[in-house]
Order: C-alpha cells, then structure tokens, then sequence
C-alpha cells in the first residue's frame, strides 16, 4: 500500500470579484492529501469550503482569480487549459454535490448517465457498460438495480438519488472524490447510511477522498484527517480523532460546543458560538476568529497566527492560534 500524496496543496487563493467588492473566499490554504486517505474539510457555511473544492478542481466563478498551486499527482493543475482540465474530472478527479439535482440530468434514465460517462472515459462496450452499471449500483446499496437502471431520477427516492449520483462519480474510477456536503438533503438515518457506504467504497478501492461537512461529529468518524477551515483559512489541522478529542483551536472548540451530535441534531438545545464570520472582502488584519474568540488577546487582532504544529512531533497536528486550547490528560498538560 503506497502512502504518497496525491494532492498537495501550497497557499492557495481562491478571489471573486462581486457587487460588494472582491470575496476572498480562499486566503492562503495549504494542505495535502495522501492516497487512500479521507481528509474531513469542516466550517460554518460561508467560510469558504466549497469555493475551495471547486478551486483545487479548477471550477471557478467569472471574474475570480486563482492563485497557489494545486499538485495531483505532481502535476500542477492550476497551469492547464481547459481541456487538459476536462481529461482529470470525472475521470481521475470526481465530485458529487449536496444536492443530487444539480449532477444528475432528470430527463435522462439512470443507466444512460452511467453508461456515457463509463463509454466516454473508459472506451468499453455497450454492454460491458450495462454489466458495469449493475455491479456499481449493487456495490452502493441500491436494491433491484436492473429496475432502477431504468428509472429516471425523479422515480427514486432521496437517498437513492444520491446513491445513484455516487455510482455516477465512481463509474471512472477516480482516484479522488470530492463529496460536498453530500448528505445534507438527507434525513439523519440515511445520511448515516450513506456516508458509511462511502467510507466503506473509500477504503476497498484505497481511493483517496475529501468530505466537506459543517458537522466535525459526522466527519470525525468517517476520515483520517480533518481540516478546520475559518473566514477563507485553515484553523487546525490533524488527525481526525486528535482533532476530535482535543481540539486546539478556540474556534474548533467553540465549533464542537455549538454543534450537537448528529443523533440529537433535532432535540438538543444549541449553543451557538455568538456573533458571525467577518466580512469575506475585508477580512480582519489578525486572527479571523477573534472577535468571537473567548480568548483573544491584543495580539490575536494586530497579527495573523502562523500555522503551527502542535502535540507530539509526527503527530501531524497543526494550529493556527495564538492561545490553543489546553487539554489537561492524566495529570499532564499537553503542551504546545
Ligand atoms: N459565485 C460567487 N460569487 C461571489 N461570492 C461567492 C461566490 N461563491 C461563493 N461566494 C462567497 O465565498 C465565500 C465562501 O463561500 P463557500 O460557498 O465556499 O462557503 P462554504 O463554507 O462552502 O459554505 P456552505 O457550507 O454554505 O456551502 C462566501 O462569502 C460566499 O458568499
């Protein structure tokens, strides 16, 4: 089992220009991606996850402006033309979004969107393609799936719809799929069902995959590593479960405190991390958080924190904070 990186990620900008002046959307990110690895990208909406997916892909909005360099597999994708673009997605680089709508073509029956994609990048046969579609439907749960290749869009339900648009994006085997808040339309249940189901595709192909949620719990649990992203840039980085359990940032922190688990996402109480994000096109000069930060300093809103590594060395736990939270652990303080 190989553990390079496939995706790596230096200072990445992602700017679109706007009536209310240019959005700094994505303001120096950098963060890399080993293959078979899932990496969690987490944030209150608006703090620039989705900009940043579609900018490493290079789907960007008119009148933006990219800059940084996204490496996938070494190549930087920020240099290539339109068509060298077009050769990557759906075929090595594949994303599936919130809303199944906006992938899958409702006047188009299921096996045809399948098929086409499969017949256009992989070159097979018609019914090599047909044989293909079955297997892929069976390999995301779909049940009597030579019916549901028939069907059209509408004709399924919500969490079959986004099954569907799973085994779309998977037909090309790509080596990394981008899955955008993938479940959010979804009742609790069958987001759980299908998040397990592409963790499970996730470590059976050893296909590398990036999920953008606004919820840590539901991301902690189904990736290796998450990033904290805030106002256009990264908080923390780690490993999921250190991340999880000892958050370091203040805003990952607050993020926790405010987020229920997704089992109670209907009855608890929120406690919500007062005030809002701070203004995309005239971000704040110091850290982004602190002016909602319970432990800001003067510091905090003159200058920018670096990112920071922190914990044991190898740990691969880094922070963007001034004051990272203390974690005390059997009698030990862990230090910065
Ligand atoms: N096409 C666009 N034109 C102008 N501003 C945009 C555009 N797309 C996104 N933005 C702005 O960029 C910032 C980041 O948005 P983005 O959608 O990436 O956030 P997000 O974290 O993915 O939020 P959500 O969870 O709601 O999808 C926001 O201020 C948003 O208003």
């Amino acid at each position: 089992m190989s553990h390079g990186k496939l995706l790596e990620v230096e200072n990445l900008h992602a700017y679109i220009g706007s009536p209310r002046g240019v959005v700094k959307a994505v303001d120096g990110v950098s963060f890399d991606l080993a293959e078979g690895e899932a990496l969690g990208v987490v944030g209150e909406s608006g703090s620039g996850k989705s900009v940043m997916a579609r900018a490493v892909m290079g789907l960007m909005p008119a009148r933006s402006d990219r800059t940084g360099s996204v490496a996938f597999k070494g190549r930087d994708l920020l240099g290539l033309n339109k068509k060298q673009l077009a050769e990557i997605w759906g075929k090595q680089i594949a994303m599936v979004f919130q809303d199944p709508g906006r992938s899958l073509n409702p006047v188009v029956r299921v096996e045809r969107q399948l098929s086409e994609t499969m017949r256009a990048h992989l070159g097979v046969s018609k019914s090599e393609a047909h044989s293909r579609s079955l297997t892929l439907l069976q390999e995301v749960g779909v049940p009597d799936p030579e019916r549901r290749l028939r069907a059209y869009p509408h004709e399924l339900s919500g969490g079959m719809r986004q099954r569907v648009m799973i085994a779309v994006a998977l037909a090309c085997e790509p080596d990394l799929l981008i899955a955008d808040e993938p479940t959010t339309a979804l009742d609790v249940t069958i987001q759980r069902q299908v998040l397990d189901l592409l963790r499970r595709i996730q470590i059976e192909r050893h296909m590398s995959v990036m999920l953008i949620s606004h919820d840590l719990h539901v991301v902690a649990g189904q990736t290796e590593r998450v990033a904290v992203m805030y106002a256009g840039r990264l908080a923390e980085v780690g490993v999921s479960r250190q991340v999880f359990d000892t958050p370091r940032h203040q805003y990952t922190s607050a993020l926790l405190a405010a987020t229920p688990t997704i089992e109670h996402t209907r009855h608890a109480p929120l406690n919500v991390i007062s005030g809002s994000l701070p203004s995309p096109t005239d971000p704040p000069p110091g850290c982004r958080f602190a002016a909602r930060c319970v432990a800001a300093t003067a510091e905090c809103h003159s200058a920018q924190p670096p990112v920071t590594g922190v914990g044991e060395p190898g740990t691969d736990h880094s922070v963007a904070c001034f004051n990272p939270v203390t974690h005390v652990k059997e009698g030990e303080l862990v230090g910065r």
